[in-house]
């Protein structure tokens, strides 16, 4: 049986749901597909429940702090709340209906189902087969990817799909991979009392950011009784029936439970993309400004490649959307990507490292403060660990990249991310008045160190 139709989306994140719904709304006649939740990762296994974890592991840090601020405090981790919540509030149990039921009653047509693209403009779901007259969308995302490590597979280890639905905390776990997810579940479940090692490839913990946001990180985490293991590759696992031990060149790690956090994978060829002509050995597929593929074939999220983040994914839907629908409008635009990683102290970053600057050929100044040693770094006391650090390209006078670790250093990004986003001249940002004592102060430090 086939179904003539306008637009097919094939996976439903954030990014597919809201163009689905939109497009639906629009009047144009919609398949949305979603082999698992609708929603995606962010809602069910990611971005939400996680934070929901980081707030309740916040205020026990920050209980814990009271001591040396204002009097005395005992703490009783529980991790029950916190379990209820991401229940009740973030994934109703893992339950898509409401989601589901948001986009059939925009007008769309809800397919539970694997979909694969089978030819230029068909799509084939279970038994289904659709032929989309205007547009196919990849909303398909990532699945988490396994490292080959002996004796791996067959365990059970959590990655974090199963860390996000526990009722419980461990006594002990060991974290492989210090990245976003890595160290945002690490720092969560040590806590709450479990004793963590972070096991990381790399020569140091979020490799990808600011050298200087990675030694502020680790030596938060040390001072919080985590492990943490850098340029450690583990070269096997076991699993006895009630322990792990990770064998590693520099010894064993034993542990109640092990997250794999190494990274995220895509299945393009199990979309199909071969029956368009397009290669599917690359991790990711090349977009053009509008998100096209092909003609008529769209994708958006983090199968793009342009940054694995739900704002990314959010952003690429709307030009797709408009796209789809003939509106004119910009297309997009990836010099100014924001990124925090919700650890606390939270590391937040925006367009270039100084590495890939320095990579590109330019022409690269960069200033650093000590959150610390700011008029509000001091006030806050205890839990004031952080650095600003700015990217400036020399010969064009603007920042390309910045980085603010720190407490609400996602939220001190802001004005950061404003100003490479809108290349604002940095002789333009010294004439800017900063609120006194802010944490985003701290920028018009940095910004006279750059001189
Ligand atoms: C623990 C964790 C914490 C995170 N925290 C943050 C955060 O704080 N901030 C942030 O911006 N980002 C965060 N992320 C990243 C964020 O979740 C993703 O970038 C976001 O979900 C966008 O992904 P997406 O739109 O590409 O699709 P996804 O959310 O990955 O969804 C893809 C959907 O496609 C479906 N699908 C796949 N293949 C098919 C197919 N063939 N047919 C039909 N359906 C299919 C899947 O079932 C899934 O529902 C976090 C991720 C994790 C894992
Ligand atoms: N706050 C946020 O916005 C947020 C939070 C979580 C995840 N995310 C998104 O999800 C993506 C995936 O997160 P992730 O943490 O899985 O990936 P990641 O790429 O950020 O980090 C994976 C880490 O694992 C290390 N690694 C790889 N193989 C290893 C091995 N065999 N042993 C030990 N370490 C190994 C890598 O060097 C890297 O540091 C992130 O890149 C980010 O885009 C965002």
């Amino acid at each position: 049986m086939s179904s003539t139709v306008d637009v097919v989306v094939i996976g439903m994140g954030p990014g597919g749901e809201a163009l689905a719904g939109r497009l639906a709304e629009a009047g144009l006649r919609v398949v949305g597909a979603d082999a698992r939740l609708v929603g995606g990762e962010c809602p069910y296994y990611g971005c939400v429940p996680s934070k929901m974890m980081i707030r309740a592991a916040n205020s026990l840090a920050e209980a814990r702090r009271v001591p040396e601020l204002s009097g005395g405090s005992q703490v009783a981790p529980d991790f029950a709340p916190v379990a209820a919540r991401i229940r009740a509030e973030a994934t109703d149990n893992w339950d898509d209906q409401a989601a589901v039921d948001r986009f059939t009653a925009k007008g769309g047509r809800f397919v539970r189902g694997s979909g694969r693209i089978t030819g230029p403009g068909t799509v084939r779901i279970g038994d289904e087969e659709f032929i989309a007259t205007r547009a196919i969308v990849l909303n398909t995302g990532t699945d988490p990817a396994i490292p080959p490590i002996s004796g791996l597979v067959g365990t059970p280890y959590w990655t974090n799909r199963e860390a996000i639905a526990v009722e419980t905390v461990p006594e002990s776990l060991i974290v492989l991979g210090g990245g976003a997810i890595g160290l945002e579940l690490a720092q969560v479940f040590a806590r709450f009392g479990t004793r963590v090692s972070v096991v990381e490839v790399a020569d140091r913990i979020l490799p990808l950011e600011e050298p200087e946001a990675s030694q502020v990180v680790a030596e938060v985490l040390i001072a919080e009784g985590l492990m943490v293991y850098t340029g450690v590759q583990a070269e096997a696992v076991v699993h006895d029936g009630t322990a792990f031990t990770v064998k590693t060149v520099r010894g064993e790690l034993t542990a109640e439970r092990l997250l794999v956090a190494t990274g995220r994978t895509t299945d393009l060829a199990g979309l199909g993309l071969a029956s368009i002509g397009l290669d599917t050995n690359r991790g990711f597929v090349a977009t053009d400004e509008y998100l096209r593929i092909v003609d008529h074939v769209y994708a958006i999220g983090d199968v793009t490649g342009k940054g694995a983040f739900t704002h990314v994914s959010m952003y690429q839907a709307a030009i797709a959307a408009r796209h789809i629908l003939g509106e004119d409008g910009p297309g997009a635009e990836y010099h100014a990507v924001p990124r925090v990683t919700f650890t606390d102290p939270e590391v937040g970053a925006v367009g270039l490292t100084e590495v890939q600057a320095r990579e590109r050929g330019i022409d690269v100044r960069t200033a650093t403060t000590a959150v610390p040693s700011s008029a509000r770094g001091w006030i806050h006391q205890t839990g004031n660990e952080g650095v600003i650090k700015l990217v400036q390209d020399a010969e064009r006078g603007v920042l390309v990249g910045a980085t603010s670790v720190g407490p609400s250093g996602g939220e001190v990004l802001s004005a950061l991310a404003v100003a490479v986003h809108a290349e604002v001249p940095v002789d333009r940002l010294r004439q800017m008045m900063y609120a006194y004592p802010t944490f985003h102060r701290g920028i018009e430090d940095a910004l006279s160190r750059l001189a």
